[in-house]
C-alpha cells in the first residue's frame, strides 16, 4: 500500500505538476473509499503534501481498522484537512481544485454503488479537472484514467 500510494503521487506529479494545476495553490481533492484502495489514497495524499501539492482528502467511510487508523493519523499529522463533507457540485468542486484523486473503490467495487457515494461518483464523472483513478475507475465510470497499481500510463 505504501508503495501503490507513493507510486500514484510520483504518477501525478508527473503528469500534472503543482505549478501547472488551476487553481494555482496546487490544490488537490483526495477521495478515500473504505477499502484498501483508500488507503492508497491516505498514502498518495502524504507525498502529494511533500511534492509541493496542497491536498484535502474526503474520507467519508472510515473503517475502524488499525491501519487506517494509523494512516489517517499519519495524515493528520502532517496537517492534511478532512473535509466533512463532499465540496458540493461540479462547479464548486472545480473552482477549488486542479485535480482528483480518485481512491474510491478498486477492483473489489461490486455495483450498483450505494446511496452514500452515488453522488460523489457522479460528480466526479462530470468534472473538468483531471480525476487520477487509483487502479481502475471507481465504479467503472470513464474517468480520465492514470492506472498506476501495475503499470502507469497516461
Ligand atoms: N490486494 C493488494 O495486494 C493491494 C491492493 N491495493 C488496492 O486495494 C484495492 C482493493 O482493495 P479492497 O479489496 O479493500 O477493495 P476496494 O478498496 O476496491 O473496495 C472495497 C470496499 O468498498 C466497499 N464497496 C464495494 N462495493 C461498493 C458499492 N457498490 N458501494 C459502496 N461501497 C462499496 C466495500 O464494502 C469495501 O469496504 C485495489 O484495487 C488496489 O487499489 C493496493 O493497496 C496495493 C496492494
Amino acid at each position: 500500500m505504501e508503495l501503490a500510494g507513493y507510486s500514484c503521487a510520483v504518477a501525478i506529479a508527473k503528469c500534472y505538476p503543482p505549478e501547472k494545476l488551476t487553481p494555482s495553490n496546487g490544490a488537490v481533492l483526495v477521495c478515500c473509499g473504505p477499502g484498501n484502495n483508500g488507503g492508497d489514497g491516505l498514502v498518495c495524499a502524504r507525498h502529494l503534501k511533500l511534492f509541493g501539492y496542497n491536498p484535502s482528502l474526503f474520507y467519508p467511510k472510515k473503517p475502524n481498522k488499525p491501519l487506517f487508523e494509523n494512516l489517517t493519523k499519519q495524515c493528520l499529522g502532517m496537517e492534511l484537512p478532512f473535509l466533512s463533507e463532499f465540496p458540493g457540485d461540479q462547479e464548486t468542486l472545480q473552482a477549488s481544485y486542479g485535480l482528483v484523486v480518485d481512491a474510491l473503490f478498486g477492483f473489489s467495487f461490486s455495483p450498483s454503488v450505494r446511496p452514500a457515494f452515488a453522488g460523489v461518483l457522479d460528480t466526479l464523472r462530470r468534472v473538468t479537472v483531471p480525476v487520477c483513478s487509483v487502479d481502475v475507475p471507481s465504479g467503472t465510470l470513464k474517468f480520465h484514467i492514470m492506472y498506476v497499481y501495475h503499470e502507469t500510463t497516461h
